[in-house]
């Protein structure tokens, strides 16, 4: 079972921040003062040398956690300045608010205040958090371009800045960014931290979040505990989400999330036998058209599949005498071919797709699905699924399919439309929490925290991740929609999320192809589809993470060892079995 940094969505958060409160065992307060304490402390991490600190304090408890951070620096010897808004917070905003005030004046949150004053060391984005509920307009979208924006000279406004759960005015369920109207600039300047609170959100993982949230540190602010003494949360858990991607501090700054099978370094049976480890038929195309499913082929090999067998047409089988030697070939011409190949119930996994043309795709689709092994389905099988129902009816939980957006809309075009527009409005649902007193009391701090008891895993924005969790429910099978960041869905609504945003050299042609034959490589070494999915996802970004600028899709398969080599040395050393409660 592979492993990641739990991911939670922001009503998920809400939800357990009130269930924790309502449970008596720790107040908003003091969930504030942590949230602070927090970003502050990574803050003086950073910058040991007390400097000049501009902190901008919105209208709910994203600014009460603002209130905190600018005490606990003056109390550091930093020179605060304080921008607040002319408002009646919630009540621990207010007595944050309160005791900031004992110490130092707030200005107005005005965009000319911002400009004047002598220029700040850092600058706290503490203005909107979980709670933006629309999009800024006025003044405050004023600030919002200004703390986000360039100078005339292309210089950046708030150099240093450091974003309080995520940068303001942006989506934490979706990574979008809908603060900013039209013609009042962009996200340009991303902060250069941001501290979130108790889990990574959606947001911080896809769409625009790993180019707007700098580095992302992820503070325990004491929920985990509870969340360990009460692990069925509240009512029923939702599937799982998890990042897949190592990029989190937390508490004492381990690093979690290190995504590991104990197997990955190992074999998938315990039988010497190269048949012990699987089986992998890769379809090619016709003549001129195999280098693509001989990528795929070469990297089924690397990543540890058994045998490889690449299986073009006949008419296109000499183009395929040269290496690697490992490599097996085999002419399958058409479906009869192909079903006649997998009478040999040692061909445990395919794939589909890369070179192989639409036509022949379709042939052999219809021709394998029935036999119902794993199957990787990629480039031209996913347009041929986009063609036929009745492919599409006869997909399987063992197939995975790879689709990029564009593919992604041509196979399921009314969710790739949703995903430009707003979410549907979240469906309401109970929560159970124990007794008709603590019910009481929960709702209550529900209304207080202006949270809605609304479904664990809806979000306000329609997502990357609801259209991949909702094709994977839709077809029965996982469906990995890749891109920079790329979100890997299974049919039971488990997820996992991984950013490759710092590797822009791995879109490159044939990319894709080598990922298609590391899963399909994986799914002959027996992983799961999700897992072989989510790994081979790692792996591929992994290499090119380790090759850098000037990377070719040719280079992929032979950095596959040393990457390998790797997470097997920092699974040994991993914190994750302990940082965080596995379900
Ligand atoms: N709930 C808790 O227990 C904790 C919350 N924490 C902080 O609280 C934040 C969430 O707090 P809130 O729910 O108060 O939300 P926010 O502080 O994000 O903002 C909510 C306020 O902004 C207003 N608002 C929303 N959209 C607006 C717009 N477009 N223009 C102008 N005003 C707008 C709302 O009317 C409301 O007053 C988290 O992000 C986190 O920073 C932390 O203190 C940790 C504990
Ligand atoms: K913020």
């Amino acid at each position: 079972m592979l492993e990641g940094t739990e991911v939670l969505t922001t009503a998920q958060m809400r939800a357990i921040e009130s269930a924790a409160m309502a449970s008596g065992q720790v107040t908003g307060l003091e969930l504030m003062e942590r949230a602070g304490r927090a970003v502050a402390g990574q803050i003086r991490l950073r910058w040991p040398k007390a400097g000049r600190a501009t902190v901008l304090c919105g209208p709910g408890n994203n600014g009460g956690d603002g209130y905190v951070v600018a005490r606990l620096l003056h109390r550091a010897e930093w020179r605060v300045r304080v921008l607040g808004m002319d408002n009646t917070p919630g009540p621990d905003a207010g007595e944050m608010r309160r005791r900031w005030r004992e110490i130092g004046g707030i200005a107005p949150l005005t965009e000319q205040e911002l400009q004047s004053g002598t220029e700040s060391d850092v600058y706290v984005d503490a203005i909107f958090g979980t709670g933006l509920t629309r999009p800024p307009e006025g003044e405050i979208a004023n600030i919002l371009a200004r703390v986000f924006g360039r100078g005339g000279d292309g210089a950046y406004y708030c150099r240093r800045l450091v974003a309080v759960d995520c940068p303001s005015g942006f989506c934490m369920d979706s990574g979008k960014a809908p603060a900013l109207p039209p013609g009042r600039g962009t996200f340009d300047s991303p902060a250069r931290l941001t501290v979130a609170f108790d889990s990574p959100k959606p947001g911080h993982l896809i769409g625009l979040g790993p180019a707007l949230c700098g580095e992302l540190v992820v503070a325990d602010i004491g929920l985990r505990q509870w969340r360990e003494r009460h692990p069925g949360g509240l009512g029923q858990r939702p599937a799982r989400l998890e990042a897949i991607w190592p990029r989190f501090d937390i508490r004492d700054g381990r690093r979690i999330g290190v995504p590991l099978s104990d197997r990955l370094g190992k074999h998938s049976s315990a039988s010497p036998h190269k048949y012990g480890h699987g089986h992998a038929l890769i379809l090619a195309g016709g003549p001129a058209k195999g280098g693509a499913a001989r990528l795929s082929a070469r990297t089924a090999l690397r990543i540890g599949a058994g045998l490889a067998t690449i299986a073009p047409p006949q008419d296109a089988l000499p183009e395929h005498a040269g290496q690697p030697d490992a490599l097996m070939r085999r002419a399958i011409d058409g479906g009869g071919d192909l079903r006649e190949a997998l009478a040999d119930s040692r061909i445990n996994a395919l794939c589909f797709g890369p070179g192989c043309g639409i036509d022949r795709s379709a042939d052999l689709l219809a021709a394998a699905l029935p036999a119902r092994r794993a199957t990787v389905l990629d480039a031209d099988a996913l347009t041929a699924l986009s063609h036929d129902p009745a492919l599409m009816a006869a997909l399987h939980r063992d197939c995975v399919l790879t689709p990029h957006m564009g593919e992604f809309a041509r196979l399921f075009p009314d969710l790739a439309r949703q995903m430009e527009g707003p979410k549907p409005p979240a469906r309401l649902r109970h929560v159970d929490a124990g007794d008709p007193g603590r019910l009481a009391q929960f709702s209550a701090d529900m209304a207080r925290y202006n949270c809605e008891m609304i479904e664990w895993t809806q979000g306000p924005a329609y997502s990357k991740l609801d259209a991949a969790r909702e094709a994977a429910a839709r077809c029965g099978a996982v469906v990995l929609l890749k891109g920079p960041d790329t979100v890997i869905a299974a049919p039971d609504g488990s997820a996992r999320l991984h950013s490759a945003f710092d590797v822009p050299w791995l879109a490159t042609a044939g990319a894709g192809d080598v990922l298609a034959g590391m899963i399909a490589g994986l799914l002959a070494r027996g992983f799961q589809p999700l897992d072989a999915a989510s790994l081979g996802t790692l792996i591929h970004a992994q290499t090119a993470r380790g090759f850098g600028p000037g990377l070719i899709a040719d280079d992929l398969p032979d950095l596959i060892p040393a990457v390998l080599r790797g997470l097997q040395k920092s699974q040994s050393s991993s914190s994750v079995a302990t940082a965080l409660p596995m379900t």
